[in-house]
């Protein structure tokens, strides 16, 4: 692996940000070697200085010297300056966008095991920690490792004695915060999982605000939301107490360097092995050469600290994606479910074989006991999740073969859980097909029955709904989620108990409408009302992971089996309603 690929795997960086860290590292050696030129005039003028008398070509060479440092110095700075800052924050844009482009594509099975809070913490914290980690600390960190590297090799030259005894001090140093390394990423890797605990038990307490006021508990969820608010704070101040322990540590053992070269200095003096200037010149260049490693060492620490935010961020980027073609050969769009086994979690099977068709202009229903798979099925059909064994196809294309996005172009899906956003009413419906006209969303919207509380609302199409549309009726949001469908008129439609929030009359209104929608589609509903079933062409029932019973309504309710079991059972229900 070459140092750009090595760096941009570490730091989650493209190939142009590890190319402008590059940069970065030359450009604070650079920084940290002008700094050091005033130290070479100093001395030459102290030589002076001790002779008594000063050349003049000397001076010229000090005035000119000092204005060239000047110079370097100043253009070194801007250049460090340029190369940190300005690149690091355009790269920050592109791995935060390479994260949300990731998560695209990466399988629905991932979400399962990531909470909401966790995911944008890596992508705002831990993104935001690394800005700093790629603009300060590595930068700063490599530039004071290369200019302290040449200024020894040089200090050798001078005496041997002297820079062993300012050097000494250096791997002691960074052993030291080294070793913080194993105990450092233990508590790192705590303090993450403590940070997202609260950032869920805030987002939980916001969402479910509601509830907790109508059940009183309140206060009772504050004290766990306070002990979740303390556990960071406590542990916030533990790693600084520790981080500074051990820095502080190697700070104080890169000070002794300092007394050492006085000490072996003085010694050497008194021998005459050297000259008061080169004693002069060492106490000078250490004293110089410990400020940035003395930021270094900081530095250092605080990179050990990253490696939790990295590995978090690798998790994302390193997992495998779902592919496919882009090329569709299906011919037709009958949906066959074929030996199909899978799980959520391993050893926990869901579904075990399952093998039915979906035809194309059919209505195929789903029916079940509850958790028996039928939002799986439908989820499978739809590839948020991959099959474990077997295989499904659309049209007699294997769908594991279909890129991701491509294959949802061939469905309009109608979920329980209808997810609406805070703008108009009438953008919230061209969901369904971003370029629709507004005339076609409103085609759509008489079409699913949202035209009745449209008109109702004092701006109709262009009321602002509020966020999660949190505005409106559960059998309004439906309506609208059910107008996307319409709108978006593609050939394979999935509805997932999409007329569980309908009253009586907006239900057959809404059969009628989806009657008319589904002429030549394949239409994969799910139900748990028999009333919704009763007019589809198949039923497939689920019950312990493989389908029980297939066959058409009739048929099935003279078999006296689940499916005729399921009508009596809700017949009862309805009349215990009516009663
Ligand atoms: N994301 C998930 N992770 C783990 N297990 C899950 C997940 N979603 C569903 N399950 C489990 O899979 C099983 C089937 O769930 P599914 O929602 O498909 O059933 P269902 O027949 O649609 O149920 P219902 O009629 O109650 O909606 C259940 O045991 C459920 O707990």
């Amino acid at each position: 692996m070459s140092i750009i690929e090595k760096l941009q795997h570490k730091y989650a960086l493209s190939n142009q940000g590890a190319k402008d860290m590059i940069k970065a590292f030359v450009a604070c050696t650079l920084a940290n070697m002008a700094q050091m030129m005033p130290v070479g005039m100093l001395y030459m003028m102290t030589a002076d200085l001790l002779n008594k008398e000063l050349p003049q070509n000397h001076k010229t060479i000090y005035i000119a010297g000092s204005a060239i440092c000047i110079v370097l110095i100043a253009i070194t700075e801007y250049f460090q300056y340029n190369a940190t800052f300005f690149s690091t924050y355009v790269e920050s844009g592109v791995r935060r966008r390479s994260l949300a482009e990731k998560l695209r594509k990466i399988p629905l099975s991932f979400f399962g095991k990531k909470d909401l809070a966790d995911l944008t913490n890596t992508i705002m914290s831990d993104c935001a920690m690394l800005e700093t980690a790629s603009s300060h600390w590595l930068p700063e960190l490599v530039g004071a490792f290369i200019s302290t590297t040449l200024v020894v090799i040089s200090l050798f030259f001078f005496n041997v004695k002297m820079a062993i005894a300012a050097i000494w001090v250096l791997p002691v140093a960074f052993i030291i915060v080294f070793t913080s390394r194993n105990v450092m990423h233990a508590v790192n890797k705590k303090a993450s999982k403590y940070r997202v605990a609260c950032l869920d038990g805030i987002q939980e307490a916001l969402e479910t605000v509601r509830d907790l006021k109508a059940y009183n508990a309140q206060d009772e969820y504050m004290t766990g939301l306070n002990k979740k608010i303390k556990a960071v704070e406590s542990n916030s101040i533990f790693i600084e107490f520790l981080n500074a322990a051990f820095v502080c540590n190697a700070q104080m053992i890169l000070k002794f360097g300092i007394g050492t070269v006085a000490l072996v200095g003085s010694d050497l003096l008194i021998k005459n092995q050297i000259n008061v200037i080169t004693f002069f010149m060492y106490l000078m260049v250490v004293s110089r050469m410990y400020e940035p490693l003395q930021i270094a060492l900081q530095n250092f620490s605080a990179l050990i600290s990253t490696d939790t935010q990295c590995e978090r961020m690798d998790e994302i980027l390193s997992h495998p994606e779902q592919k496919g073609t882009q090329k569709l050969s299906n011919k037709g769009y009958d949906i066959e479910f074929k030996n199909v086994a899978f799980s959520y979690e391993e050893g926990d099977s869901v579904l075990s074989d399952v093998n039915f068709v979906a035809k194309q202009g059919e209505v195929t229903a789903l029916i079940g006991p509850s958790g028996s798979g039928k939002t799986t099925v439908s989820r499978l059909a739809s590839r948020f999740w991959d099959v474990n064994k077997g295989s499904i196809k659309v049209g007699g294309m294997d769908i594991s073969k279909i890129d991701p996005e491509k294959l949802l172009s061939m469905y309009s899906i109608v979920f329980q859980d209808v997810t609406l956003f805070n703008n108009t009413l009438l953008e919230n419906i061209r969901i369904g097909r971003k370029e629709a006209t507004d005339e076609e969303v409103k085609i759509a919207a008489r079409l699913a029955h949202c035209e009745e509380f449209i008109n109702k609302l004092p701006k109709g199409y262009d009321t602002l709904i509020g966020e999660n549309g949190s505005e409106l009726s559960g059998g309004e949001r439906q309506r609208i989620s059910i107008a996307r469908a319409f709108l978006k008129d593609a050939p394979i439609i999935l509805m997932d108990e999409a007329t569980a929030s309908l009253d009586v009359d907006n239900e057959s209104l809404i059969q009628e409408a989806i009657s008319k929608l589904i002429q030549d589609k394949t239409v994969l509903i799910i139900a748990h009302r028999m009333r919704t079933v009763a007019g589809a062409d198949k039923i497939v029932v689920l019950k312990d992971g493989i389908v029980a019973e297939a066959d058409s309504p009739e048929k099935l309710r003279k078999s006296g089996g689940i499916y005729s079991h399921m009508i009596s059972l809700q017949m009862k229900s309805d009349n215990w309603k009516m009663a």
